[in-house]
């Protein structure tokens, strides 16, 4: 993309990958609701846009990334939102995390307006958001994959191009379903260790050495068996992943009852007040079923 890139989102995922563009010499401007916090983008040499329609009417190509459907929604949607800029020759692209629904529904209306339109959810968390290493799971208009590669080269370690609309929203919810499962289980067997009288940090050496050794072990455990949860994936977002993938998998006739736990866990760890903590902090939620420990 040799042209201005509009960014809509600047949170943890969205700050980093601006700020990765604009080190790699892209013209950047940006937008969020908070707009305060376009400031220290600013002084990495972006531009502000007041709305997101301002973006858009600036931009080419505009990227977002937002915490939810609801989020990607209306800033699509309504008042001074994409759609009033949107026109042909202008591309969106999505990379918030969502449903097939929600991103099917934003491809529609920009297409009605003449516009191109990508969904790129990403896998990968703060560090790798940071270091430009998400892995990119694209669908929609090929010809904006296309245009798209110079910038996603820029903010991850690999492209996929998953062909319709939906493909790329329904891949980064297996993934995350199948990860929130896995960090259930990972914080159980730390309570186990802990409460047989085994050493955790034993625990970690172990997993660390065998077959189901992880870079989210080696991550989160050392932090957890602190009880030390600083968000890098807010445990919002995981449970509201967790929602969706179990949306997708009754839409699918497809039984997960292990998923299904792992959410009520999350559910339970969001009650507690641990929604904007990592989401690693449902170890706190299970600690809390097991109180000897
Ligand atoms: N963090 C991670 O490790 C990863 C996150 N993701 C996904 O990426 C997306 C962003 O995650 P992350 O950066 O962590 O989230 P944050 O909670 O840090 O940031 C969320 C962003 O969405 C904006 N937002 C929320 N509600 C609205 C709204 N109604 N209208 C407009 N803007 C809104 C926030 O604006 P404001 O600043 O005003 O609140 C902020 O810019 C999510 O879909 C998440 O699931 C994907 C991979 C990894
Ligand atoms: O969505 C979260 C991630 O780590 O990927």
């Amino acid at each position: 993309m040799e042209i201005e890139i509009g960014f809509l989102g600047l949170g943890i995922m969205g700050k980093a990958m601006s700020l990765n563009l604009l080190r790699h010499g892209f013209k950047v401007t940006v937008w969020n609701r908070t707009l305060s916090k376009c400031e220290e983008l600013v002084e990495h040499g972006a531009s502000i846009g007041e709305t997101p329609a301002a973006v858009v009417k600036k931009c080419k190509y505009t990227i977002a990334m937002l915490s939810n459907p609801s989020a990607a929604l209306s800033v699509v949607f309504e008042k001074d939102g994409v759609l009033e800029q949107i026109c042909e020759g202008k591309g969106y692209i999505d990379m918030s995390t969502v449903g097939a629904d929600t991103s099917s529904k934003i491809s529609e209306a920009i297409a009605e307006k003449g516009g191109q339109f990508l969904e790129a959810p990403v896998s990968g968390s703060k560090k790798p958001a940071e270091d430009g290493q998400l892995v990119i799971l694209a669908a929609g208009e090929k010809v904006l994959y296309e245009k798209a590669i110079p910038a996603f080269g820029v903010m991850g370690k690999k492209s996929f191009y998953l062909g319709q609309v939906g493909n790329g929203a329904k891949m980064k919810l297996v993934v995350n379903m199948v990860m929130g499962s896995m960090m259930n289980a990972f914080s159980e067997g730390l309570v186990l260790a802990d409460s047989s009288g085994l050493s955790q940090q034993t625990l970690l050496d172990v997993l660390e050495l065998g077959a189901i050794a992880n870079p989210m072990f080696k991550m989160k455990g050392p932090t957890m068996i602190k009880n030390s949860y600083p968000p890098a994936f807010p445990l919002k977002h995981q449970q509201k992943d967790m929602r969706l993938a179990l949306a997708l998998g009754d839409e699918n006739a497809v039984s997960m009852p292990i998923a299904a736990a792992a959410n009520e866990v999350f559910k339970k760890a969001r009650s507690l007040g641990f929604g904007d903590q990592d989401f690693s902090a449902v170890h706190e939620a299970v600690k809390a079923t097991n109180p000897s420990t």
